[in-house]
Formats: structure tokens, C-alpha cells, sequence
């Protein structure tokens, strides 16, 4: 199992505002790359914050990439996964619509009832962990879905899990020239933090795309 994360940030490190609503942090170019990405992966994550606040449908947009995944045999369009310990994914959510494959992952403490509505919508249902999604366990379970490559889009809470947990192979950061400020404005690893035992990166890559700048790291 591969997973790469990959965000916009202000020059500030924010991926948002302090309303949480979404913003374009990348230009045009930068958003090409990421449905290029989003080609290249076997399933897009996102934590539901990023359902909750952005509605995203996190799909292949170019039809010639579509095509490209259908002639090398794979479906139409990457699966989306969405850590989401207690089902609140609202019903009407893009993730539900019937473009890609829909992947919930959840706790036993979504319940009976919430899990069958999901799968009632054609989700998909991974039950993994008590309160919380427990996501070694959860994404260990991807590839029995046909899932190797995993692409996480954010929050800053999954991503910061997602590292916490020792799951992540590559970051890359497009840092955009703003500064959006806000003591609670989402980052790009939000959660407790660490205190010790930072994550180690290499700094692979550096590139100018659009009026910013993307940064590709592999983790130590
Ligand atoms: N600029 C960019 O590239 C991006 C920006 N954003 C922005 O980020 C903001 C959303 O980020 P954020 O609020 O951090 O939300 P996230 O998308 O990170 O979702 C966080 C939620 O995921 C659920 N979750 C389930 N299991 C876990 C786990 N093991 N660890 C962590 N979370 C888990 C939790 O809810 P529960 O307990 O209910 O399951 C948690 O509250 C929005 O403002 C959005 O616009 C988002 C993505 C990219
Ligand atoms: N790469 C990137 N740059 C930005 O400026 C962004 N705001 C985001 N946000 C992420 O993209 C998702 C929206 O996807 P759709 O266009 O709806 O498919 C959003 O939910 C964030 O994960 N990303």
C-alpha cells in the first residue's frame, strides 16, 4: 500500500480559513497536476471535515485521462475513501453520487442502522475501531478492494493521523503566495501534534507552478 498526500497551503501552512470554508489555494496549473495525481491513484481520501465543509466530488475531471484508466484497464474514475468515524457523511453528499466507487470508513461507533443506510446508497462500508476510525487497520483493508495507491487529499486532522500512524509515504505540498492567518484555521497537520519523534522528510522535489510553489518530500 502506497499513500501520497497532497495540499494547497497559504504561505502560512493554512489549508483554509478560520470558517473553514474551502478556497483555491492552487491556480490553474497546480489543479491540472492534482487530477493528474487523482489519475494515477487507485482511490482519493479525504477526512469527512473536507466532506462536511467542502462537498468535494473528488473525481477525474479530463476526459483523457479517464479514458487512459479505462484502456490500462482500471474503472473510469479513482475510488473515494472517507475517514468517517460516525456516518456523518450527509446523505446527499457528492461522494454519494454514482460517478466513482464510495468507500466509507468507520468505527463500531457509527452503529447498525448508519451503516446500513450507507450501503443502502451503494457505499461501500469498512467498520474499523471503537470511537474512532482506526486507520492501520482500516486502510490495511483497502486492497482487498483493488486499492494499492492511495492519493489523501486532507484534512488537517486525517493528515495528521495518517502520519501519527506511520502510514505515509509522500507529501507534496503546493504553498501558494498568501497568508491566510487564524489561530484555528485548519493546517496542514492539525490534531495533537507532536511533541517529539517529528516526522523525518527528504526534500525530493522543488518546483515553481503557478504564482507558488510545489514542494514533493518522501518520508524518512
Ligand atoms: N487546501 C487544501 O488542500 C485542503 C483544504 N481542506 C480544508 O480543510 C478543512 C477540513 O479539515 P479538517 O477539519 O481537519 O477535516 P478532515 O477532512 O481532516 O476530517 C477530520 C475528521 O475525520 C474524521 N476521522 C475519522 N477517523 C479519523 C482519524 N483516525 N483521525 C483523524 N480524523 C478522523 C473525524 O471525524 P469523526 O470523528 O466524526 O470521524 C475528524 O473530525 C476544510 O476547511 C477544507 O476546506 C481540506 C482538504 C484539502
Ligand atoms: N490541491 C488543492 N488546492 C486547493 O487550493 C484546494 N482548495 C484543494 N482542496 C481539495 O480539493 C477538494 C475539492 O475537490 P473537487 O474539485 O470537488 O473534486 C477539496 O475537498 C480538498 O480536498 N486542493
Amino acid at each position: 500500500m502506497q499513500v501520497i498526500v497532497n495540499a494547497a497551503t497559504s504561505a502560512d501552512g493554512k489549508l483554509s480559513t478560520r470558517r473553514r470554508e474551502q478556497i483555491a489555494i492552487s491556480g490553474a496549473e497546480d489543479f491540472d497536476r492534482v487530477d493528474a495525481l487523482r489519475t494515477d491513484s487507485d482511490a482519493v481520501m479525504v477526512g469527512v471535515g473536507t466532506v462536511l465543509a467542502d462537498d468535494p466530488s473528488l473525481t477525474v475531471d479530463d476526459p483523457d485521462r479517464i479514458e487512459a484508466r479505462t484502456d490500462r484497464g482500471d474503472p473510469p474514475q479513482p475510488a473515494r475513501v472517507v475517514a468517517d468515524s460516525r456516518l456523518r457523511t450527509p446523505a446527499d453528499a457528492t461522494v454519494y453520487d454514482d460517478s466513482a466507487e464510495t468507500i466509507l470508513l468507520t468505527s463500531e461507533a457509527a452503529g447498525d442502522d448508519a451503516v446500513a443506510d450507507a450501503r443502502a446508497r451503494d457505499a461501500t462500508v469498512i467498520v474499523a475501531g471503537d470511537d474512532r476510525v482506526d486507520l492501520p487497520a482500516a486502510v490495511g483493508r483497502l486492497p482487498d478492494h483493488g486499492i494499492e495507491r492511495v492519493m489523501v487529499e486532507g484534512g488537517g486532522e486525517l493528515v495528521f493521523s495518517l502520519f501519527e500512524a506511520g502510514l505515509v509515504d509522500e507529501l507534496s505540498v503546493f504553498v501558494g503566495s498568501l497568508v491566510i492567518g487564524g489561530r484555528d484555521a485548519p493546517t496542514l497537520a492539525d490534531g495533537d501534534g507532536f511533541v517529539e519523534s517529528f516526522v523525518d522528510l527528504r526534500l525530493d522535489e522543488i518546483e515553481r507552478i503557478d504564482d507558488g510553489v510545489l514542494l514533493q518530500y518522501a518520508v524518512s
